[in-house]
């Protein structure tokens, strides 16, 4: 059977989210490690003020697409970026674009998404749900069309404890709540939320749960997989230990802890932290399109993409890592760093207020004495509704089953999987992605005081 290299060669990829961490280290991965795939068609929309192709170029040019520069100098030649933003009527794609599109993909991977867990639900409805219903419907109209990989979340279904790699029922039917909503003001949608996404806790996850049943619907016509990755952290390996560039999940966390200002969190010292690399995620979705298209199973795979059930780790080891700022705190600390985890909800209120809010009204107070602008109750105010949000997740326990991941770990070629790897070992990959993408962080962003 052809190697996943030999597979990619001559394809044509199509990738949405391609500007996003994931979708970043998906198309170096690509690049890297299948040299002769054909072109990579990115959906990219114009953002700040700067054109799709500005945007592109201004990604290919940083330090994650190194050793595909050194590799081949003129990657660049292999991408084709095509405006499309996915929320508009028909993912406004250009009729040139589309007759391009569905005349040579050979495999898409649907990594875009509004990730955000305070989303207003009709925004991430649009984006998680309705776009990824457009794409299955461009994707119905390419002939060559092997694979369609969606990517979901492990936590689509958190409102579960045990998780199997199967799609469950919705918590609604997706096209009956899209009719519903679409008639309806903001400020009604924004007031019945909480009732409509009940035991999910943002719309986040209920958009990533309705999104894997439109997917499946369309299973029987189309070659799909789902990747259903926990929380994303910096690479392990590849391209270079340590690489992140969002402040998203516990990066954002770390770093407060790091400057000093996060002193307290609430979180289960015993609940399994199911943090996994970057580039491990990316290794399986590769290795997941290739699959896919090889052996066209007749319904949709979903790969549970998580570490726990191999190697688990726990949030209060995360805990004793943070330690390490003691000694060695991030640039500019606000104080010297000293956090902690509880799973007491009062503890954790008595704390807020003893190391969060009193410092924060004391240095406050002496910015105004100063004549300076007032800011850390500000930063506080913006911590304390991240780590609320968050903390739904660092309070429980979840088990899932990676039956098919397993499976397709047994059908890698011993050469594929030394390039694909798929199994991270805890004690080296978390110190990595702890230490090293803390000091990524720490010299790009001297001071979360930034923060605006
Ligand atoms: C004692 C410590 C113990 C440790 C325990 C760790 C606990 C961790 C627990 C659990 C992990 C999470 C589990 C996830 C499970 C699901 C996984 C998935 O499936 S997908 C991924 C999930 N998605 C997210 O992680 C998005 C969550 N984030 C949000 O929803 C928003 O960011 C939110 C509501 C939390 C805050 O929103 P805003 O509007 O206040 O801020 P904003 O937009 O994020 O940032 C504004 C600017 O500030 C910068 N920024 C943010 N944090 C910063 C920081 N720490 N330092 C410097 N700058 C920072 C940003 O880069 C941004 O800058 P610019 O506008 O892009 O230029
Ligand atoms: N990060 C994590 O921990 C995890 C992520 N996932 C899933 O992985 C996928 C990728 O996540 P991640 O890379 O972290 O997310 P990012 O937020 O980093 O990237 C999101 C991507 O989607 C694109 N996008 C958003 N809105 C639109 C739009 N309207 N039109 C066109 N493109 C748009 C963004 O483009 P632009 O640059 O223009 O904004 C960006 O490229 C998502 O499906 C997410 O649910 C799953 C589990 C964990």
């Amino acid at each position: 059977m052809a190697s996943i290299a030999d597979y990619y060669a001559g394809k044509s990829v199509l990738i949405t989210g391609a500007t996003g961490f994931m979708g970043k280290v998906l198309v170096e991965k690509l690049l890297r490690s299948c040299p002769h795939v054909r072109a990579l068609y990115l959906l990219v929309r114009p953002k700040a003020g700067q054109s799709m192709q500005e945007r592109v170029s201004d990604m290919m040019k940083c330090k994650l697409f190194d050793r595909v520069r050194e590799d081949n100098p003129d990657f660049h030649q292999k991408i084709v970026p095509i405006s499309s933003e996915l929320i508009q009527p028909g993912l406004a794609i250009g009729p040139e674009d589309k007759e391009t599109l569905t005349s040579c993909i050979n495999i898409i991977f649907h990594c875009a998404a509004t990730i955000r867990f305070d989303e207003p639900l009709k925004h991430a409805l649009q984006l998680n749900v309705m776009a990824t219903q457009q794409l299955i419907s461009l994707a119905q109209q390419m002939p060559h069309l092997q694979a369609f990989i969606h990517i979901s979340t492990a936590y689509a279904n958190c409102n579960r404890r045990h998780i199997d790699d199967i799609i469950y029922p919705p918590p609604v039917e997706p096209k009956k709540l899209i009719d519903s909503l679409e008639w309806m003001e903001d400020s009604i949608v924004r007031d019945i939320t909480p009732r409509l996404i009940g035991d999910h806790p943002n719309t986040y996850t209920y958009t990533k749960a309705l999104a894997e049943c439109v997917v499946q619907k369309e299973s029987s016509k189309l070659s799909i997989a789902i990747i259903r990755p926990s929380i994303v952290g910096a690479s392990w390996q590849e391209p270079f230990p340590g690489w992140i560039d969002n402040f998203n999940g516990p990066s954002g966390v770390f770093i407060a802890a790091g400057k000093g200002i996060l002193r307290t969190m609430r979180a289960n010292n015993d609940a399994v932290a199911d943090l996994i690399p970057v580039d491990v995620v990316i290794n399986l979705t590769l290795a997941a399109g290739w699959y896919t298209a090889v052996h066209r199973p007749k319904a949709a795979l979903v790969y549970n993409c998580t570490t726990g059930g191999i190697n688990p780790f726990h949030w209060g080891e995360i805990g004793m890592f943070l330690f390490s700022f003691k000694r060695n705190p991030l640039e500019q600390a606000f104080r010297r760093p000293n956090a902690n985890i509880t799973s007491n909800y009062l503890m954790n209120q008595y704390w807020i207020l003893v190391s969060h809010r009193f410092p924060a009204l004391l240095y406050d107070l002496y910015l105004r004495l100063s004549g300076q602008k007032p800011q850390m109750m500000r930063i506080f105010n913006r911590l304390h509704k991240a780590i609320g949000l968050l903390e739904y997740f660092s309070s429980q326990d979840w088990e899932w089953n990676s039956e098919n991941m397993n499976m397709l770990m047994s059908h890698l070629s011993p050469e594929d999987r030394k390039v694909q790897y798929l199994q991270p070992r805890p004690s080296t990959y978390h110190t990595a992605m702890i230490a090293t993408s803390l000091q990524t962080f720490s010299s790009r962003h001297s001071t979360l005081m930034c923060v605006s």
